[in-house]
């Protein structure tokens, strides 16, 4: 009996977040690496279900960086990383948008639909949502850096995936955009998901990857990091504590609270429903980025 007043009771607590929450964006990066695991995936898909049915509106933007890295070994074709960015030339790019698109995307919105939700696919023509230039990123010398046909997102369609939240339906959007020619470009997924949940001005941006959120010792999840600030996440970024790709999430976790997104978590997409107990409880879980 005890234990089933208990679950009346995390019901009766999910509550107070609802109404917290109710009718807000929430815009959640699924990485490529929090997607490995397929029942991690599809516990996080039923999640992203829930936050729906319960009147939030979720929107979902994919990377995709593991699954790209073994079509590329596939295709005897070299991965080449600069600054932590993908070099992208014509083949890679080929490489990119086709993983993005045909495998990731069409494969979370089925899995969505089969689930039982309305989840709808944005890329590609009048259904593209984000537009962006060549990304110009300096070195360490302040020269510039070719990345090839990597962008960064410099306008979003918020009219768009709102109408679609709007109407009860899930946004899948790759981090791929459309550049003024209408060619693709190959975005930073962390970067695509704050520009996204900036622009809309969502209530919380989740990063959901493959670790327990941020940590002091890697190979320790009991050094977890609940909470961090911009200048302690600087000491640990120059400390080396923070590195490779932990680094673009912090940085676009700043990105969006500056531009008024409330809050911003990096969690773990491998423990299941980690979605619903961060949104829905009071200690929530991983990490929170606050300015
Ligand atoms: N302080 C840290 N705590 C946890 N992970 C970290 C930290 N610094 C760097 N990382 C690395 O960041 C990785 C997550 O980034 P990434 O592999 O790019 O994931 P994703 O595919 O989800 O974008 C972790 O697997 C880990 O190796
Ligand atoms: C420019 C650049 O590096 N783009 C990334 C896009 C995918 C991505 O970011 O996926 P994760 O979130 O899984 O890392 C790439 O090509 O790997």
């Amino acid at each position: 009996m005890d234990d089933a007043i208990r679950k009346a009771e995390i019901l009766i607590e999910a509550l107070g977040y609802i109404h917290a929450f109710r009718h807000r964006q929430v815009v959640i990066k699924l990485g490529g690496s929090a997607m490995e695991e397929p029942a991690a995936l599809r516990s996080t898909l039923q999640s992203i279900l829930f936050l729906a049915a319960v009147g939030l509106r979720p929107v979902l933007v994919h990377g995709g960086g593991k699954p790209i890295d073994r079509a590329m070994t596939a295709a005897n074709l070299p991965t080449k990383k600069v600054l932590g960015r993908r070099y992208t030339d014509e083949a890679t790019l080929a490489i990119v948008a086709k993983v993005l698109r045909e495998d990731i995307n069409d494969s979370i919105v089925r899995q969505m639909r089969e689930l039982g939700g309305r989840a709808v696919s944005l890329h590609t023509g009048s259904t593209q949502a984000l537009f962006g230039e060549r990304l110009k990123l300096k070195g360490p010398d302040g020269e510039l850096v070719d990345l090839g046909n990597v962008g960064e997102v410099n306008k979003i369609d918020g009219d768009l995936i709102s109408s679609f939240t709007d109407a009860g339906l899930i946004p899948v959007l790759p981090c791929l955009a459309y550049d003024a020619h209408g060619n693709w470009l190959n975005v930073n997924a962390d970067t695509a998901a704050a520009a996204v949940a900036g622009f809309l001005k969502a209530a919380k941006l989740i990063l959901l990857t493959d670790t327990p959120g941020i940590l002091r010792d890697r190979q320790d999840p009991k050094t977890l990091i609940s909470s961090l600030n911009e200048a302690e996440s600087r000491k640990l970024i120059a400390e080396g504590i923070i590195d490779s790709g932990m680094i673009p999430k912090v940085e676009a976790c700043f990105d969006c609270l500056r531009s008024g997104v409330e809050q911003t978590h990096v969690i773990d997409g491998r423990l299941r429903y980690s979605l619903l107990l961060e949104i829905f409880t009071k200690s929530g879980i991983g990490t929170e980025i606050r300015l």
